[in-house]
């Protein structure tokens, strides 16, 4: 069931107890809950999804109240002109998969091989984890039911998962042209009938976590009233997480401080019997790891901590995506879904419709289609890519993306017709840090730092340049000679690669897929957060992290599936260590 108040809770003792609601930590309560016996707690810091009315609504993503966000903002950017920029993460039942962009992208053949690689563990393979994607995914027809014939590959889809994924229900009258411009100009832009096969290069519709016409999320899936009910899960909602508490007299940490005041208190404790379960994301586990003493020690005695297990790696290695926005505005008689968020009274129709039918363009996500991309050989050299040396994860895996929305992909388009284009790095070199932000003194619900480095290695801007060139190049197509008319702001201007590069600097932002901060490593290994069956190092016991952290490098696409498949075989270690 789901709870409010703490005070509510039955008093029952738990085995697990899942810290973080989002996307790893709703998988493993369904999954740990579907043995009646066994008893499972989940602390969420933030409220329950039932009412959180724009979650639901695939098209206002972009509309999501500050209310299910942690709002945060990172650092000072040196990348980027020492910018301080939004880092969005869910605060809500489900957490980011609550408020995401609903992208389903698996990632490359090689991005999951390389975890094999380099965590030593095969149960990372691409081909070990196909079992987990067909847990998690339930292909779902489109909200407008038209034929699907051609694009995509049925072959590749389960229809009997968890979360519903499926195409755009919503004709986009820039679809066909698109796809036009993609055979006139060829090479990066061939057609993909289907990016989930394992080599995702070239250009196909976006498929979407998408129920009809509402969004599948992991609260809406995994934690649907059947599974939330289940009398051996409590979910207690409001419930922010400081620590994690050595418990009995060797280095188990099993008992879990929590307040549901974050201003008065007072601090509680819940006591797992088996295991913790930390799955409170990229910026809150490692937080959580930090507050509780463990960490690199020198660091936490600088400020103040006593550390109580040396781990260096925890909060390092945050891996991002960039993205950098472009936009053209297009003839004015065009067909684009700008009058939706320009004019009240096309909005008013567009909710009566999503209402009443389920349909319209509510029922789709702002990008319709998307380009996934390898630099060549050539242009690696032009960059100055030593011979031999790629920074993605292999010959299957883009190192850019191209994403194309019908019109102005904000909440508050400025008039007129709009085309927009975001270029993502999906094979980012630059590294940063979740660190404690103690200004003032400690204080364990602070917003800690948060800094993604974006664009500070070489590779990072160069490539980006390269996106931004290739996304003129798109809309540079015959088909679009008389629909484009010119672009925004300084894009317009923006010709040489200097030019180029300080647009991208001064227009990026988070594609909001960081991971890293609590990274997998081979047993024994030096560096690392926890060894490939999730269980933390350090001589750590009783507690597993089970979310994006974990990953020692970013998917080369969007981090929700990979990390559904991470908490689906998480769950299945946790089963087999308990003989569950
Ligand atoms: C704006 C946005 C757009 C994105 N778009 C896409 C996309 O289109 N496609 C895609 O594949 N991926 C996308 N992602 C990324 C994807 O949603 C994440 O990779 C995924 O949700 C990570 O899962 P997780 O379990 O690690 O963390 P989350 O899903 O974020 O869950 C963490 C949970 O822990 C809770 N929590 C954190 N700290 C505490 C604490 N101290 N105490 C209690 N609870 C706590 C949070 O409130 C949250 O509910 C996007 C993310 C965002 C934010």
């Amino acid at each position: 069931g789901l709870y409010g108040k703490a005070a509510d809770l039955p008093n029952v003792s738990y085995d697990f107890i899942i810290v973080g609601g989002g996307v790893g930590g709703s998988v493993l309560a369904n999954r740990l809950t579907e043995n009646p016996a066994t008893k499972v707690l989940v602390l969420e810091g933030g409220s329950s999804n039932e009412d959180a009315f724009e979650t639901k609504v695939p098209f206002f993503v972009t509309r999501i109240p500050a209310e299910y966000t942690w709002n945060y903002t990172t650092t000072p950017q040196v990348g980027m002109y020492n910018a301080e920029i939004p880092f969005p993460r869910g605060f809500v039942l489900g957490g980011s998969s609550s408020i995401n962009g609903m992208f389903y992208t698996r990632g490359s053949s090689d991005d999951f091989d390389r975890y094999a690689e380099v965590t030593g563990d095969p149960g990372w393979t691409w081909d070990n984890v196909q079992t987990y994607f067909k847990r998690n995914e339930k292909w779902t027809p489109p909200a407008d039911g038209h034929d699907t014939t051609g694009q995509y590959d049925p072959s590749l889809h389960s229809t009997t998962g968890m979360t519903s994924f499926s195409l755009s229900g919503h004709h986009q009258a820039l679809d066909p042209m698109v796809f036009q411009a993609g055979q006139e100009l060829g090479g990066i832009f061939d057609f993909k009938l289907d990016y989930n096969d394992g080599r995702p290069l070239g250009l196909g519709w976006l498929q979407a976590a998408i129920n009809g016409s509402q969004r599948s999320s992991a609260a809406t899936s995994y934690l649907a009233p059947q599974y939330i009910n289940r009398p051996n899960l409590h979910v207690l909602v409001g419930a922010r997480v400081s620590r994690i508490l050595k418990t009995g007299s060797g280095s188990a940490f099993q008992a879990v401080e929590y307040t549901q005041d974050v201003v008065n208190g007072p601090l509680s404790t819940f006591t797992a019997s088996k295991e913790v379960l930390l799955a409170a994301g990229v910026i809150g586990t490692p937080q959580i790891l930090l507050n509780s003493g463990i960490g690199d020690s020198g660091y936490l005695s600088s400020i103040g901590i006593t550390p109580l297990v040396d781990l260096p790696s925890v909060g390092r290695n945050l891996t991002d995506q960039p993205t950098t926005g472009c936009l053209w505005n297009v003839r004015n008689d065009a067909d684009t879904f700008d009058p939706v968020f320009q004019d009240e009274a096309v909005l008013d129709s567009a909710m009566d419709e999503w209402n009443n039918d389920g349909t319209g363009p509510l029922v789709v996500t702002p990008i319709g289609q998307v380009a996934f991309y390898r630099l060549n050989d050539t242009e690696l050299a032009d960059l100055g890519v030593p011979a031999g040396v790629d920074y993605a994860a292999g010959p299957n895996t883009p190192h850019l993306e191209i994403a194309i929305g019908n019109g102005f992909v904000s909440p508050t388009p400025p008039p007129g017709k709009w085309l927009t284009i975001s270029t993502n790095l999906v094979s980012a070199t630059s590294r940063g840090s979740v660190t404690l932000d103690t200004t003032g003194g400690l204080d364990v619900f602070r917003a800690p730092h948060i800094d993604p480095a974006f664009y500070t290695t070489e590779w990072d801007i160069k490539a980006m340049r390269e996106a931004v060139k290739a996304a003129k190049r798109f809309v540079s197509a015959p088909v679009f000679q008389d629909y484009v008319l010119e672009a925004l702001g300084p894009l317009a201007t923006a010709e040489t690669d200097e030019e180029i590069e300080a647009y991208v600097r001064g227009y990026s932002g988070t594609t909001a897929h960081p991971v890293g901060t609590a990274s997998m490593s081979p047993r024994g290994a030096q560096w690392g957060v926890v060894d490939p069956d999730l269980k933390m190092k350090g001589g750590v016991q009783g507690v597993r992290i089970v979310d994006a952290s974990v990953f020692p490098y970013n998917p080369s696409m969007h981090t929700m599936a990979p990390t559904y498949v991470v908490a689906e075989r998480g769950a299945d270690l946790i089963k087999s260590t308990w003989n569950l």
